[in-house]
């Protein structure tokens, strides 16, 4: 062998050496590359076809594992259900509800004002009731099926039932007294000719047929036959009168009852005072002179549910002379409504205990906010 052919020997070898060298390395690199765990789908790589027309971008697609497009696939559906189904409530809802505007109600609020100005509920409350009650529906939505005027109705019942039982006072008077220290004074007052007298006659009837001992103070000493016509009531009802002279001094008349209710153990005094105005100035410092010597438990407005809105003056004028706890309304009987007990509630806030259904003495009813609101709409 020539050294020629010793050159072409080795070189044939390492060539060959190369190649096997190569081989290994090739098989290495293919066993890192392949995943491990159980055999999947194949992966797709950039090199896969892609159609020509699909103009989405060739990385976001192709990137992708099926099982990721398809939970993606999975979410674009339920978003797309969801949207249908937004659609489909909005459109079931314009059919379903309207919204209330204001040129739905005025109508009817006009007819509102009506009535309740009818009933003697004073101009600014009306106003200001019927502005809350706008207020409170327009733009409210509502079912196509419900009749507005009815909800109208319903509203404004709900709404002066709020107004009435704001103050009131829940517990009747009769209980009050009788878990209260002996004697209980009861003062009585109001305008001439509203039914103070008469009312007196009902309370002490009331007292009565609870088992509670009263005795009345007929301290109206003012007009010339209120002690006669009190003297009448307090026989018939067989309740001791303390009376004074005509012209006489009313706190000391009071004040005599009070000490024989204390000696004889009475439960209740029943004080009747002079009707009197704002215009009787010396009327109405007797007035406080009386209830700062009588010290009444109680202080009670009687007020002529006929007397419309100057029922309102007169309890404001009263509220600044002297002050009392709740109303009794009489009369209420006589075809009035009695928008009083509204006016009152809402712009003084004082509550009206009993109402005046008659002359009999057991006309005298408690107050019920339900029932009175059922009368003033009826
Ligand atoms: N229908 C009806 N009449 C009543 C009621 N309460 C009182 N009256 C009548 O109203 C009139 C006046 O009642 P009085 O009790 O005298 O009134 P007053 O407030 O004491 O009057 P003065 O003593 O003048 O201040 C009488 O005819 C009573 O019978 C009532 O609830 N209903």
């Amino acid at each position: 062998m020539n050294c020629f052919d010793r050159l072409k020997k080795a070189f044939s070898s390492f060539t060959e050496k190369i190649s096997n060298k190569l081989e290994e390395k090739k098989e290495e690199i293919k066993e890192t590359e392949r995943p491990s765990g159980p055999p999947q789908e194949p992966v797709v790589t950039s090199d896969t076809q892609v159609p020509e027309q699909d103009q989405t971008p060739k990385r976001e697609t192709t990137e992708l594992k099926p099982e990721q497009r398809i939970a993606d696939q999975a979410v674009q559906n339920s978003e797309n259900v969801q949207r249908r189904e937004d659609r489909k409530f909005d459109l079931f809802g314009f059919i379903r509800y309207k919204e209330i505007k204001e040129e739905d109600v005025s109508d009817l609020i006009d007819e509102l004002r009506f009535e309740l100005l009818e009933d003697d509920v004073s101009l600014e409350v009306t106003e200001k009731i019927l502005e809350d009650l706008k207020r409170n529906l327009v733009g409210k939505k509502v079912s196509r099926k419900e009749n507005l005027e009815q909800l109208i109705h319903e509203s404004l019942k709900k709404s002066l039932k709020d107004i009435l039982k704001k103050n009131y006072i829940e517990k009747d008077v009769v209980e009050t007294i009788k878990t209260s220290k002996k004697p209980f004074v009861v003062m009585f007052f109001g305008v001439n000719g509203v039914g103070k007298t008469t009312t007196i006659a009902k309370f002490a009837m009331l007292l009565k047929k609870s088992g509670l001992s009263v005795i009345i103070a007929a301290s109206d000493t003012f007009r010339a036959a209120a002690q006669e016509q009190l003297a009448v009531h307090a026989s018939k009802l067989e309740v001791p009168l303390v009376k004074g002279k005509y012209g006489g001094d009313p706190a000391s008349v009071a004040f005599d009852a009070i000490q024989s209710a204390k000696s004889r153990g009475i439960d209740a005094v029943l004080i009747d005072t002079a009707g009197r105005m704002h215009t009787d100035k010396d009327l109405v410092e007797e007035l406080r002179r009386l209830v700062r010597i009588a010290k009444p438990n109680l202080k009670v407005l009687v007020l002529d549910s006929l007397a419309g809105n100057d029922a309102l003056k007169q309890a404001e004028y009263f509220e600044k002379a002297v002050g009392y706890d709740f109303v009794i309304l009489t009369k209420v009987d006589a075809d009035a409504k009695g928008g009083i007990a509204l006016s009152l509630a809402y712009e003084l806030g004082k509550p009206v205990m009993y109402l005046g259904m008659g002359q009999d003495y057991d006309s005298l009813v408690k107050f019920n906010p339900d029932w009175f609101t059922e009368r003033l709409l009826s």
